[in-house]
């Protein structure tokens, strides 16, 4: 019989999620012996701690369900084949330490993936956030060679591959995050041009000195005022991909945020919100040129690393408060 931990949501979040709104519960796992013949028993070694999960939080779950999210996960007995003792996957199984799934819900690793390479980018740079940057730079901003591209929340996990990204496509890079640490390491990864939006004294001035022409595509992982100021930037048909909007996320009352008609109708703009899910279905193809582009080092990727299940919670406020630099995991 194995004990796992896990953390369920004690009370939906108000404003900023507090470490008092989880709770830590054991759960006694069955046997496999006593299940169906293709369960398996797996050990989360890395988990994911995400900005989705603070507005899925209020969307999806019910008080004392276990936390939404994903993990790098070791299979530790099985009663399935694909599946061997030793197998790493991806699983969307929670903030837990150990569960049993039936295989349907996990995703191997890719099979090139070298021994070398630490398998919590899984999560990041070769997960979701690197296929969001990746689909949302391809197939919402349509980047071409010599434009320049515009990233906010650019050192983390979805907005640092965006930028890195942009540049093998032969973009003029600017990115915006809340550090000067940050800002340092946007330069050392290629960013033409960064800035630590907390401390310009006008965020409009920032973007014009970054690019007095303006940017054809703006991927926007933050909205609210930023994404207001930035709007009048753009060149005359840029693209906006709406990817996400983090300074909303813990508001208790949605801003109003100033209107947006006028620049989208004289600039004749292109703004589209996405989810990754959307290219599910080119998943694979994804994943490939990411972890190519890892592996050549044309990629960098930096990671935010907890450590202990135990600090789950505080991993997750955390990353909400911008203290992570990159993918921001949880090491078990
Ligand atoms: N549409 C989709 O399918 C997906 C959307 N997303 C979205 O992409 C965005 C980035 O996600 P991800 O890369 O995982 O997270 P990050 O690794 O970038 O971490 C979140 C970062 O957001 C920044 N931030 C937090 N609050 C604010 C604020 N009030 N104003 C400005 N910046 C803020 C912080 O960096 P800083 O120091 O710069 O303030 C923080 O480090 C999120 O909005 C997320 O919801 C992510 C995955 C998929
Ligand atoms: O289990 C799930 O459904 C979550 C799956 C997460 C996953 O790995 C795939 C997609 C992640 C998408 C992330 C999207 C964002 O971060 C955008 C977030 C919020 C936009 C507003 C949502 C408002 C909901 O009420």
């Amino acid at each position: 019989m194995v004990t796992a931990k896990a953390w369920v949501l004690k009370k939906h979040f108000e404003g900023f999620p507090k470490t008092s709104d989880f709770d830590l519960k054991t759960i006694e796992l069955p046997n496999l012996k006593d299940g169906g013949k293709r369960k398996l028993l797996l050990e989360s070694v890395f988990l994911s701690v995400d900005p989705y999960m603070r507005p899925y939080s209020r969307r999806d779950m019910k008080e004392g369900d276990i936390m939404i999210g994903t993990q790098v996960a070791r299979t530790v007995e099985s009663k399935n084949p694909a599946f061997t003792v030793g197998t790493f996957v991806v699983a969307r199984s929670g903030w837990r330490t150990h569960f049993i799934s039936d295989g349907k819900d996990l995703q191997l690793l890719p099979s090139s993936w070298p021994e070398s390479l630490p398998k919590s980018l899984a999560l990041g740079a070769v997960g979701m956030p690197g296929l969001t940057a990746y689909f949302g730079l391809l197939e919402v901003c349509k980047m071409k060679p010599g434009e320049t591209v515009l990233v906010n929340a650019a050192a983390g996990a979805v907005g640092s591959v965006v930028g890195q990204l942009a540049k093998i496509g032969g973009c003029k890079v600017v990115g915006c995050a809340g550090s000067d640490a940050k800002v340092a390491y946007l330069k050392k990864i290629g960013f033409d041009e960064a800035f630590n939006y907390k401390t310009v004294t006008s965020l409009d001035e920032a973007l014009r000195k970054a690019s007095p022409d303006g940017y054809d595509c703006f991927f926007d992982n933050v909205g609210g005022k930023f994404a207001s100021i930035a709007i009048n930037h753009m060149k005359k048909y840029g693209r906006i991909a709406v990817c996400g909007a983090i300074s909303q996320y813990n508001d208790s009352v949605p801003q109003q945020g100033p209107y947006m008609q006028v620049p989208m109708i004289f600039k004749e703009l292109q703004m589209e919100g996405f989810i990754v899910t959307r290219w599910n279905n080119r998943r694979e193809e994804g994943l490939k040129a990411l972890l190519k582009w890892v592996v050549e080092g044309k990629v960098k990727c930096h990671e935010q690393v907890t450590e202990g299940f135990e600090n789950m919670p505080m991993a997750f406020i955390g990353m909400l408060k911008g203290e992570n630099l990159g993918k921001a995991i949880v090491k078990v």
